[in-house]
C-alpha cells in the first residue's frame, strides 16, 4: 500500500510554536499514515516535548497551526507517570482516560513482556527509575489505539528493554499503527523517517 492509500491517522498543518519569547518552530507540516514510525529529532529545547503535546492535544500553550486527529491515541509523556503507592498491576489497572482494564492476564502479559514478572504486587516507589519507567512502558502491551505518541521511551531502559521496546513498536507498525515519537538515540529499526525540528528552527529563523 502506498502512502497515499493508507488511512491517515494525524494530520497537523503550518505548525508554529513560540515559547518563553522565543520562536521554535514554524511552518512545520507533519502527517502520519497508517504504517509510520516518525522519529521526531532535535537539540534540546528546540521543542519536541511540547510538539508532542499539542500533537495529543493535550497543551495549546503559543502554538498556532492546525492539528487533525482522526484515530485514538496513546501518549506516553518522559515521566514515569506511575502513581507511587500503588503497585504496577493497580497502576495498569487504571487508564487516564478513567477506563478500567479489567482483564488480569493481559496485565501480567504486559507485565512479563517488560521484565516486571515478580514485582507486580509491590508499592511502585519500591521499584527502581528504569523498572518504574517499565511501568509505564507496559502500556504498549494493552492499548489498542492506532497512534503512539512517545516521549523519549527508551529513557532509563536498558539495552535489552530497548530492544524489546524497539521490537514491541515494530509490530505495531506492521500491524497498521502509527508511531511518532521523541529520542535523543538512534532508532535502529527500517522504515524509520526523520523529522527534525533543528531544520524547522534554522529554516524559519528561531530567534524572533
Ligand atoms: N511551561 C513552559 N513555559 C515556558 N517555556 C517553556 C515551558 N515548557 C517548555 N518551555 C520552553 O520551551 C522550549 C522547548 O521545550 P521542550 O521541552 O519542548 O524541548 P525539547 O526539545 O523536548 O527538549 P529536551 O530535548 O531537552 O527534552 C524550551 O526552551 C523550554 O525552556
Amino acid at each position: 500500500m502506498t502512502a497515499a492509500t493508507r488511512p491517515v491517522l494525524l494530520e497537523a498543518r503550518d505548525l508554529g510554536l513560540a515559547r518563553g519569547g522565543r520562536q521554535l518552530f514554524e511552518s512545520l507540516t507533519l502527517t502520519c499514515n497508517s504504517g509510520d514510525w516518525i522519529h521526531l529529532q532535535g537539540a534540546n529545547g528546540t521543542g519536541k516535548t511540547s510538539l508532542l503535546r499539542i500533537l495529543a492535544g493535550l497543551s495549546r500553550l503559543g502554538f498556532e497551526g492546525e492539528v487533525s486527529c482522526m484515530a485514538e491515541l496513546l501518549y506516553l509523556g518522559h515521566h514515569s507517570a506511575v502513581k507511587p503507592l500503588l503497585t504496577p498491576r493497580e497502576n495498569l489497572a487504571m487508564h487516564l482516560s478513567g477506563a478500567i482494564q479489567r482483564d488480569a492476564a493481559a496485565i501480567d502479559h504486559a507485565l512479563a513482556a517488560v521484565d516486571l514478572y515478580g514485582y507486580e504486587n509491590r508499592p511502585c516507589n519500591s521499584l527502581s527509575a528504569g523498572q518504574q519507567r517499565r511501568v509505564n512502558l507496559a502500556r504498549l502491551y494493552l492499548s489498542e489505539a492506532p497512534l503512539w505518541l512517545l516521549d523519549e521511551p527508551y529513557t532509563a531502559i536498558d539495552v535489552g528493554g530497548v530492544q524489546r521496546l524497539e521490537a514491541r513498536m515494530a509490530e505495531h507498525i506492521a500491524d497498521g499503527g502509527g508511531i511518532i515519537m521523541t529520542s535523543h538515540q538512534r532508532v535502529s529499526q527500517p522504515g524509520v523517517s526523520t523529522v527534525s525540528l533543528d531544520e524547522a528552527a534554522s529554516q524559519h529563523g528561531a530567534e524572533s
